[in-house]
């Protein structure tokens, strides 16, 4: 028998659909735990701390960083983001299923240092509609999308790296597909 895969890593561009499809998965199976993220990113509307972010200034930042509190971090179209490694590793001992959803620079990181870790991809159904996703969901002005689409063409090219890519075409679909490799249902 194959082992269960306890650490997931979904991955892909700025706007093509990765919170969505997790909230949408995670309605029905509350038992898959997501790591909260920690970001200097300032809140959006309807977002709450400790729930979606620790939402942390750029000293807090650096401090999480010097201690080796973040099991990877990274920069990200102007503000730092990081895997807070505690709470990973106490699910991880407790052998619940870990779900990471985090940019390439931090599954590259995750890779190295957690190999049995699996990576997955997701993909836009276009280029075209990634951008109207993108630019449809109204939280980022315009100069912060096109530095978030600059980065989405750096990771669409990495989609190699990755065990597995599923493409959004269906929130259903995905989610489906997505518990299926987690080895939940
Ligand atoms: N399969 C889909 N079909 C149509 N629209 C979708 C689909 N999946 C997500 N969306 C919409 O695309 C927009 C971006 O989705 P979402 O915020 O989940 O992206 P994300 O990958 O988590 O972005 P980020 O990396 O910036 O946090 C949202 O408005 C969402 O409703
Ligand atoms: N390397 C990490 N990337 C992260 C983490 N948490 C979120 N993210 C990614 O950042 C971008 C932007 O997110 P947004 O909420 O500002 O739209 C997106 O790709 C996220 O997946 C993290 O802890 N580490």
């Amino acid at each position: 028998m194959s082992e269960r895969p306890r650490l997931t890593v979904l991955s892909g561009p700025s706007g093509v659909g990765k919170s969505t499809v997790v909230a949408h998965m995670r309605k029905e199976h509350p038992e898959v735990w997501l790591s909260v993220s920690a970001t200097t990113r300032k809140p959006r509307p309807g977002e709450q701390h400790g729930v979606h972010y620790f939402f942390v200034t750029d000293d807090e930042m650096d401090k999480l960083i010097a201690n080796g509190e973040l099991l990877e971090w990274a920069e990200f179209a102007g503000n730092r983001y990081g895997t807070p490694r505690g709470a990973v590793l106490e699910r991880l001992e407790a052998g619940e299923p870990v779900l990471l959803e985090i940019d390439l620079q931090g599954a590259r990181q995750v890779r190295e240092s957690m190999p049995e870790a699996q990576l997955v991809f997701l993909a836009p159904p276009s280029w075209e509609e990634l951008v109207r996703r993108l630019t449809g969901r109204g939280t980022e002005p315009p100069e912060v999308i096109e530095r978030r689409l600059a980065a989405a063409k750096v990771e669409l090219a990495a989609e190699p790296e990755f065990d597995t890519t599923l493409v959004n075409t269906s929130v259903e679909d995905v989610a489906r597909e997505l518990l299926a490799l987690m080895d939940v249902v």
